[in-house]
């Protein structure tokens, strides 16, 4: 790179647009949307589509809800040509789509782009001509006045010829290309030529895109382009200004909102920014931004996960984990305070309120998404994420505390392992952690009874292995377990609900225990269908933990029981 890039480069110059308007106005309503996905797209694959793909997507984009489809460029190649004729005798389009193709403004490529039209229903014939200086003077090697006349000879043969095939309803229409690089008065003049030519007026409106074919500045420039074209155009209510921007400077979405602000009615792009170079806007992430505004953009995105397969495997391009609304990342929070917020916010949120659940633009569920995604675990998560997994895949409404405990041992593991851990990952180490100790006790079975007025039980259990029958009385169920057990272990805490419905219902009993005389308490946790058994396998759970924080001799000294007072 330069040291001094300016040796090379020039800063692109302000409009000259005082009282520009654009800023402050709000977009309320959608532009008519074009998806060039099947040309501007197409043309930039590594292998461009072949019919059965281009149909795949036409046939989804008429789905979505697009209504101006520009399905080729049929003067280039045999494809694209039988592709139209197909998509018209087929009838593809139905009643309300408008089949779009482009041509250059060439004579033998125009009389070949409207053979291929023949039979439409509804058409859109684009033609386009470069008029930024660099073109005129390299690529056409021609002054402005030659320039213009390619552009108004190419409107006036198409007018001509779209006579000759009255049974089409024939929208026309025109690129400057290069529009964001022409001088501002010449793609006026030219433009006023072209729907001169054209009479474009409101019963028969023409559409003059100007497209930022190359984005050479930032979006505000657009916009005041736009908004200066917008004002200064003759015809103007004849006229549908439509935008296309390129994502050169990686603000296509951005120039195309504010150059809809600015006063352009039509937006062209293609799906997840497909397209030449750094690609077309992207027409998903502009409706989806209009639609988290509260704003109906139109389109039908409520399937996005179909939409992206579709396009990936007829682009065979990959969509980025973090593309706006779609990758595979976007609802996805690994940090811990991410989470801690968002479960929150979704617990929080009641049936038809506003959205305001916090770092998610929108619902994930109104594009198909599912709340699964929203929440993944790694190394840099924390409570609220592990506890939500396991409420929302397993039902485990954790206690606050037992929700810290656990994640220290969650951590633990993606600390170790440096991966990323699913849902059943965590129901895994939550298992191990809490639900199969059976040392130094395990729980076999139960009987309760009444002793003068008394709780007593009958309990049946392995101690180290070796079976045992205890009795116990105490207050209630619990306290007389822990008579039977007489183990230094005391209960704090307790908590319950349940799991599942119907027969199939469980109880899940989360116990904090505590061992006599030693600081720091501890979760014990027991499932069973009966609410007793879950609270009973709840408590020999935690003694197991406690336990477990001594040496075996220790252990057996102080959880042995007879055998232990035996020795
Ligand atoms: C910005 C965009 O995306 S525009 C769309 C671009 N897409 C495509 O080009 C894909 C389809 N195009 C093609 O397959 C080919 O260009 C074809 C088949 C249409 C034409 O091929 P060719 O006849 O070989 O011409 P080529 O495309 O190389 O164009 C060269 C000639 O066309 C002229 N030309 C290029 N664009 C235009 C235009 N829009 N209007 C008028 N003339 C043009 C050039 O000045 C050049 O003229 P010259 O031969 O007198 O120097
Ligand atoms: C033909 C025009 C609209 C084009 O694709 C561009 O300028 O990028």
């Amino acid at each position: 790179m330069l040291k001094n890039p300016a040796e090379k480069y020039r800063p692109f110059p302000a409009i000259n647009l005082p009282d520009r308007r654009w800023p402050n106005n709000v977009i309320s309503k959608p532009p008519i949307w074009m998806s060039t996905d099947l040309r501007d797209g197409n043309q930039a694959l590594f292998e461009p589509m072949n019919a059965e793909r281009k149909m795949r997507i036409f046939e989804m984009l008429v789905r979505i809800g697009f209504k101006h489809i520009e399905a080729g460029f049929p003067a280039a190649s045999e494809t694209d040509f039988g592709f139209i004729r197909q998509l018209i005798e087929e009838n593809k389009a139905g009643d309300d789509v408008h089949i779009e193709v482009l041509t250059q403004a060439r004579p033998e490529l125009i009389t070949r782009t409207m053979e291929s039209l023949r039979g439409a229903k509804n058409a859109i014939l684009h033609f386009y001509n470069a008029t930024a200086p660099n073109f005129r003077e390299i690529v056409f090697n021609q002054g402005k006045q030659g320039v213009k006349a390619i552009a108004t000879e190419s409107a006036r043969q198409i007018k001509e010829l779209a006579a000759k095939q009255p049974e089409t309803n024939w929208t026309f229409q025109y690129s400057p290309e290069v529009f964001s690089g022409t001088e501002l008065d010449f793609a006026k003049e030219v433009v006023d030529a072209v729907t001169e030519v054209w009479d474009a007026n409101p019963e028969r409106k023409v559409i003059i895109n100007l497209p930022a074919t190359v984005e050479m500045a930032t979006p505000n420039v657009y916009a005041d382009q736009i908004e200066w074209m917008h004002r200064n155009l003759k015809r103007r209510d004849g006229i549908i200004i439509s935008l296309h921007p390129h994502n050169d400077r990686g603000t296509a979405v951005a120039a195309a909102e504010l150059g809809v602000m600015a006063g352009a009615d039509r937006v062209e792009g293609c799906l997840f920014g497909h397209g030449e170079r750094t690609g077309n806007v992207d027409l998903v992430t502009l409706a989806l931004n209009l639609y988290s505004q509260g704003v109906d953009p139109g389109l039908d995105f409520s399937q996005i996960n179909e939409v992206a397969r579709t396009v990936e495997y007829c682009t065979q391009l990959p969509i980025h984990p973090r593309h706006p609304y779609v990758g595979d990342l976007v609802f996805t929070a690994f940090s811990g305070s991410h989470q801690d917020a968002i479960k929150k916010g979704l617990a929080a949120r009641k049936e038809g309120e506003i959205w305001e659940v916090p770092y998610l633009p929108i619902d994930p569920a109104d594009v198909g998404r599912t709340y699964e995604s929203i929440i993944r675990v790694n190394s840099q998560s924390g409570k609220g994420g592990i506890s939500y997994l396991l409420e929302a895949e397993y039902g485990l409404a954790l206690p606050r505390r037992l929700q810290v405990e656990f994640s220290a041992a969650v951590q633990k593991v993606t600390d170790d392992t440096g991966k990323e851990v699913s849902a059943a990952d965590i129901y895994g180490i939550f298992e191990r952690e809490y639900l199969t100790l059976t040392e130094p006790l395990e729980y076999v079975s139960h009987t309760l009874f009444d002793e003068n007025g008394k709780q007593g039980v009958k309990l049946r259990i392995r101690r180290f292995g070796v079976e045992e029958t205890l009795t116990g009385l105490g207050n209630g169920p619990i306290d007389a377990l822990m008579h039977a057990l007489n183990v230094p272990v005391l209960v704090r805490n307790y908590d319950e609900h349940s799991l599942g419905h119907g027969a199939d219902a469980r109880a899940v009993a989360y116990v904090e225990v505590a061992e006599d005389g030693v600081p720091g308490d501890i979760f014990g946790v027991g499932i069973d269908p009966n609410i007793i058994t879950a609270s009973f396998k709840a408590v020999i759970g935690g003694a197991n933990r406690v336990a477990k924080r001594h040496s075996a001799a220790d252990q057996k000294a102080r959880f042995g029981g007879k055998l232990a007072a035996a020795k």
